[in-house]
């Protein structure tokens, strides 16, 4: 498992759209109905199963909440920062940058 990232680490890889809260980073996701939210939810999901590192994911009216830690190693790991890449990727891929999932 990998060690926690220095503060420095974290500044310099966090993916911009996203943010730290102390031992987590966070993103939440804007969605023109609550279904598309549900929809990436799930493939959230698939991706944290595929990844086995599993986020804290938030399903609100029109938003989504994604929070990512390393439990194991009680803070933000590389791990965290290739989870948030990846959903960024596929989120990406899928809407051509904004932030309403059409699946
Ligand atoms: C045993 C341990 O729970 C597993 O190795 C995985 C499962 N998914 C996980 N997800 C997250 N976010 N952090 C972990 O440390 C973690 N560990």
């Amino acid at each position: 498992m990998a060690d926690r990232l220095s503060d420095d680490e974290i500044a310099e890889q966090l993916p911009s759209s996203w943010q730290r809260e102390g031992d987590e980073i966070v993103r939440v996701y804007e969605f023109t109905d609550y279904l598309h939210g549900v929809n990436f939810a799930q493939m959230v999901g698939e991706i944290a199963e595929a990844q086995f590192h599993h986020p804290e994911i938030i399903i609100r009216f029109k938003e989504v909440e994604i929070r990512l830690t390393t439990h194991d190693e009680g803070g933000i790991t590389d791990a965290d920062i290739e989870m948030a890449e990846f959903i960024e990727s596929e989120q990406t891929a899928q809407t051509g940058g904004i932030d309403d999932v059409e699946l």
